[in-house]
């Protein structure tokens, strides 16, 4: 056989092996889902675990539309601790490559260390003045992040997202978790049966769900969604922890009792899975094959202002 002869059948072979390739990869993409949990509510809405999106397809359609992400910490008394491994931590994870603008919420603005931020990665810090309560510094976040949607971030931010400073990211967090209302499972109840869910079980609160309700056992430590949902979240939020301490009585775990409530009643239109927030002291689970964000170990004694 001649030498184009060879180069020809060179090519024929080349074009067949690219078109099974693509034959291949196409089955791959369309056939990417999960048995082993669910990845859809029964109000339809999905369910983000690792194998449900295809991140470099997700990443260039989303890459089109200029998004900014506004996302938002509290640094206060010794918690200012955690910042340096959050934010050096998220610059490597944390939507990279989309505009991200962190707002940092803390009483001592002297102490927070510099951290090289990304392209289009943005830091604002803020002062705060300090409470004397724990609980009262994770409630107060809710009145604050109301605030600051109403007074800022309009024209500024397209999606929020809300989260604990006391955390760390292992793994991609990126524009898959993008929606209208966002909630994350808890990373201790994802596998528990609805009465065990930690709810807020007394009438008197406003956070109140009786036995037999209740969807999911969503976590304080993260949420999100587009600039007004979240807004009317954090506003109601901050209206029924306001009630509640007018008649003397403050939930099981405070806002995250509240926002278990809204959530109850204004469904999310996405829910990501534990593998968004789960818990460095927690062992393995086979259904959790990333580990993308998780709180990390504390002292509670020791970190907290109070008991
Ligand atoms: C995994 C998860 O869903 N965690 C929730 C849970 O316990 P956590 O044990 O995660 O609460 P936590 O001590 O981390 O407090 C929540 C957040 O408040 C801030 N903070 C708290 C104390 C302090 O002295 N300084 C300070 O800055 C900080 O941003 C922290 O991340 O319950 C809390 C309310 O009961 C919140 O809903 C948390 O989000
Ligand atoms: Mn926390």
């Amino acid at each position: 056989m001649s030498i184009s002869g060879i180069m020809q059948l060179r090519q024929n072979f080349f074009i067949i092996l690219l078109f099974f390739g693509m034959v291949l990869s196409g089955y791959v993409i369309i056939l990417q889902s999960r048995t082993d949990v669910a990845s859809v509510t029964p109000w339809s809405a999905p369910i983000i675990w690792e194998g449900t999106f295809d991140p470099i397809l997700i990443d260039s359609i989303y890459k089109q539309h200029n998004l900014t992400i506004a996302t938002t910490v509290f640094a206060l008394g010794k918690y200012t601790r955690f910042v340096k491994d959050f934010l050096e931590s998220a610059e490597q994870h944390y939507f990279v490559g989309f505009r991200v603008h962190y707002y940092l919420f803390t009483d001592q603005p002297e102490s927070i260390p510099e951290v090289k931020m990304g392209e289009n990665h943005n830091l604002t810090v803020r002062k705060v003045q300090s409470l004397n309560r724990w609980q009262d510094i994770s409630m107060s976040r809710m009145g604050k992040l109301e605030k600051l949607i109403e007074n800022e971030l309009a024209n500024k931010a397209d999606y929020i997202f809300c989260l604990d400073i006391d955390t760390k990211f292992y793994g991609r967090w990126g524009v898959e978790s993008l929606g209208r209302l966002v909630g994350v499972i808890h990373p201790w109840f994802f596998d528990a049966p609805r009465d065990r869910f930690t709810y807020e079980r007394r009438p008197e609160s406003q956070a109140y769900i009786p036995a037999g309700e209740g969807d999911f056992y969503y976590a304080g430590a993260a949420f999100g969604g587009l600039l007004e949902d979240v807004h009317q979240l954090t506003k109601t939020c901050r209206e029924k922890l306001l009630i509640d301490a007018a008649n003397s009585i403050e939930a099981v775990w405070q806002e995250e009792s509240h926002l278990n409530k809204y959530f109850l009643l204004n469904k999310p239109s996405k829910l990501l899975s534990p593998e968004y927030m789960w818990r460095d002291i927690n062992g393995k689970a086979d259904q959790i094959k990333v580990i993308r964000f998780s709180n990390v170990a504390k002292n509670y004694a020791e970190v907290r202002p109070n008991p």
